[in-house]
């Protein structure tokens, strides 16, 4: 049995995700030697940057790493030869779904969402938020392979400090039957940023429709590129925005530095996708709201007023 943590790095354009390398890095905190593995054509820069960020080894399989059925068999069959000590992915789209099927097909326990991994005496526990964001819990896997997937948003950027990894190349896997990825259709680019994001600029029932939007959109931009936008479900329900920036138990989950939450009330549901955020900021017309009862800062105002006047703030400072 191998004694690291795998991480699965997952690439844009061959480059590893600032997700992965700060996922490899948290592994790393944990004092259990990390190695990567990389499910793509090629291995691109990973050997580089993962073993920068702290990885020893990339275990490359040479498929589509943006199928989670062969993520997961691929996985399934570096761990019969070799089990690690636990896998640990994203908590994106694929992570989740990849992980999920690993664990079916080891017949083990997969924790989801996780905020931060401990490693003690062998036995891997996850931190992760529970009833409704309203506690933090922490949990393991009784018996089988530990699997878990992480919230990335909220974790800081590695040091890449660290030498090159060494590459060691596995067969690809042979094709799992049950389903066939047809075609990746494009995605709104404000979703493609949510899920890596280290501001999230949200905005609730509150914008009013689709071009109230546009000051939450103005301040992401003035923000940088490290910021996104997001909405909690009415926006998305009502097509104001993509149904991908919906932030909650039903939508996306994210955890990122800070979580600006404009006109949004504070609902449960809302706040099971945004609870692991660093610091919340809230702006609401309404004292009582509950999302004032989670915020390290909150304002009681107009957004339509505060957002312009942050973006306003924020250009004349950069
Ligand atoms: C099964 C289920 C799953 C759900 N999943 C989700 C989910 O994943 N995500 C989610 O978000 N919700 C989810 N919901 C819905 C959730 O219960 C709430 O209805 C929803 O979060 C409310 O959205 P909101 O805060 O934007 O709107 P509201 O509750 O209507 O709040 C709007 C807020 O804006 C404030 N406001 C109004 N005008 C201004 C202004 N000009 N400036 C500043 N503040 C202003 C108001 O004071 C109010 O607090 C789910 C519900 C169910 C039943």
């Amino acid at each position: 049995m191998s004694n690291a943590l795998w991480v699965l790095v997952e690439t844009r354009d061959a480059v590893p995700t600032d997700a992965a390398l700060a996922l490899i890095a948290e592994a790393g905190r944990t004092g259990t030697p990390v190695e990567a593995v990389l499910v793509a054509a090629e291995p691109g820069t990973v050997a580089e940057r993962a073993g920068a960020a702290g990885a020893s080894t990339v275990h490359h399989v040479p498929a589509d790493g943006r199928d989670p059925e062969l993520v997961a068999a691929a996985l399934a069959a570096l761990v019969a030869e070799d089990a690690p000590v636990a896998v640990l992915a994203p908590a994106n789209t694929v992570g989740a779904e990849a992980l999920g099927r690993l664990a079916a097909i080891l017949d083990t326990g997969v924790i989801t969402e996780v905020t931060a991994v401990q490693v003690a005496d062998g036995v891997v526990t996850g931190t992760k938020s529970g009833y409704g964001g309203t506690r933090l819990v922490h949990c393991q896997v009784n018996g089988g392979l530990p699997l878990l997937t992480v919230r990335t948003g909220g974790l800081p950027a590695p040091a890449e400090d660290g030498p090159a990894a060494t590459v060691t190349a596995h067969p690809a896997p042979e094709r799992p039957a049950r389903t066939t990825l047809v075609e990746f259709l494009p995605t709104a680019g404000d979703a493609a940023a949510l899920e890596d994001a280290r501001i999230v600029v949200s905005g609730g029932r509150a914008m009013g429709g689709p071009e109230g939007f546009d000051v939450l959109r103005e301040l992401a931009t003035a923000l940088g590129p490290t910021a996104a936008v997001a909405s909690s479900r009415p926006p998305a329900d009502s097509g104001w925005v993509p149904v991908e920036l919906e932030v909650g138990i039903s939508g996306k989950k994210v955890a990122p530095d800070l979580y600006l939450a404009c006109g949004i009330s504070g609902a449960s549901q809302h706040l099971a996708g945004m609870s692991g955020s660093r610091t919340v900021v809230a702006i609401n017309k309404d004292p009582q709201a509950p999302i004032f009862t989670v915020a390290d800062f909150g304002v009681v105002g107009d957004l339509f007023e505060l957002v312009p006047a942050i973006t306003a703030a924020v250009r004349a400072r950069s």
